[in-house]
């Protein structure tokens, strides 16, 4: 095993790569936005009319402005200025599966600057059918359309996940330390650490990852051991660094849709907060591990519903900031460039993740994080 602390080497070619692409889920950034962004997420998925009325609300809430955008900007800026800093000269894209820039006008715009074989970045970290598949069927609608129009052909490579990347996770502690530091010094030390994450279908926990995944059929998949991992990571980086070392700590959901009568992952993080307020937990510690940036997932059912319902339990609370834009992410994502492209070229690839699961697989089997409904064509697979 490589070191994982060690750098990968600074400069390095980006060949046959001729583009990046971020892609990402996309939000509203206006009022007259949210209804139509989500008729565009939830088109033919079966979500109860009162849930989508719902989280319209919290859309109107933040002014129908959704944050996520935004970040993606402020992350497109940061790889803008990593790549610079270390003379890697690849051009950056950006489209959304879900609202503009839509990733079918990005990859026309790829296509007439000449660009052919694209690396893409999806900002989502973990395995599993909304955080890998959705991205690469929406890649191969978008193909599909240009195909259609006579486009020329373009190949993307889908770069692997970096839930366990040392880029990834090491802001992640540091925002947790920070976190803490937040909470009243009396509480501080026996504050418990509450991992959350989307919550999705068990059916499709279960099977999320690649079939030879040992996690795959477990009651959580890939999903939720790579979460595990991440926690575990964290926690233990955390427990070195304040000396607490029986600090406890637990991974939760958040974000719930879908009929009540499916089994969604829980237990849900507001009623985990009840459970170590009745279980005499002096403090806790929000640390959403699950999402990339704070979009409104973190603003509203975090720092809105579950800080709420905190104040209501007298649970003093602190919520750590997500990775976002941090420079360490941005240098991960040059490494993970870097580093498929030297394995597309046959070229000796070191590949950094921490823990025990090791570097994800570059390219999913067909077979992996089916689709929950029926199977659709999806990009990037072997
Ligand atoms: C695993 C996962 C991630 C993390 C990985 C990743 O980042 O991709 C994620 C991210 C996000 N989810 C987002 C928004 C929404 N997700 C929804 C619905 C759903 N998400 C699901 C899962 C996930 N979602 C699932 C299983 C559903 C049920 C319907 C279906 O099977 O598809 C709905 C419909 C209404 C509702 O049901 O809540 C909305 C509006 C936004 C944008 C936030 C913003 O605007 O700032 C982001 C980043
Ligand atoms: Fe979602």
């Amino acid at each position: 095993m490589p070191d994982a602390h060690q750098p990968a080497d600074p400069v390095g070619s980006a060949a046959p790569y001729d583009a990046l692409l971020l892609l990402s889920f996309g939000g509203p950034e206006a009022p007259e936005d949210v209804v139509p962004f989500l008729e565009n997420v939830t088109r033919g998925r079966g979500i109860p009319k009162e849930r989508l009325v719902e989280v319209g609300r919290h859309y109107f809430l933040f002014g129908g402005v959704s944050p996520i955008n935004a970040q993606n900007r402020e992350l497109l800026a940061a790889l803008r200025k990593d790549f610079a800093e270390h003379g890697l000269d690849l051009p950056l894209y950006w489209g959304n599966r879900n609202w503009a820039p839509y990733l079918v006008d990005t990859l026309r715009e790829l296509a007439a600057d000449g660009h052919r074989r694209i690396a893409v970045l999806a900002t989502s970290a973990y395995a599993g059918y909304s955080g890998c598949r959705q991205y690469r069927e929406n890649l191969a609608d978008a193909l599909a359309t240009l195909a259609a129009e006579g486009g020329p052909e373009l190949r993307v490579d889908k770069l692997r996940h970096f839930y366990n990347h040392p880029g990834f996770v090491e802001p992640m502690i540091e925002a947790t330390l920070a976190a803490l530091d937040r909470l009243p010094a009396e509480v501080r030390d026996g504050a418990e650490l509450v991992f959350t994450t989307h919550s999705i279908p068990t059916a499709m926990a279960s099977t999320s990852g690649a079939p030879d995944d040992p996690a795959r059929g477990t009651p959580g998949g890939a999903y939720v051991a790579q979460h595990l991992e991440v926690a575990g990571l964290v926690a233990a980086a955390v427990a070195r660094a304040t000396g607490a070392v029986d600090r406890r700590w637990q991974l939760v959901y958040q974000s719930r849709s879908g009929s009540p009568q499916i089994p969604w992952l829980e237990p849900d993080v507001c009623d985990h907060l009840e459970t170590l307020h009745a279980g005499g937990a002096p403090a806790a510690v929000l640390v959403p591990i699950g999402f990339v940036s704070d979009h409104m997932e973190v603003k509203y059912d975090l720092d809105t519903e579950a800080v709420a319902k905190a104040a209501e339990l007298g649970l003093p609370l602190a919520r750590a900031a997500t990775v976002g834009a941090d420079p360490r992410f941005a240098a991960a994502v040059r490494e993970l460039v870097l580093e498929r492209a030297a394995a597309e070229r046959g070229a000796p690839v070191r590949r950094r993740a921490l823990g025990a699961l090791g570097p994800s697989h570059d390219l999913c089997a067909a077979a992996c994080c089916p689709n929950p409904r029926a199977p659709r064509p999806a990009a990037a697979q072997s």
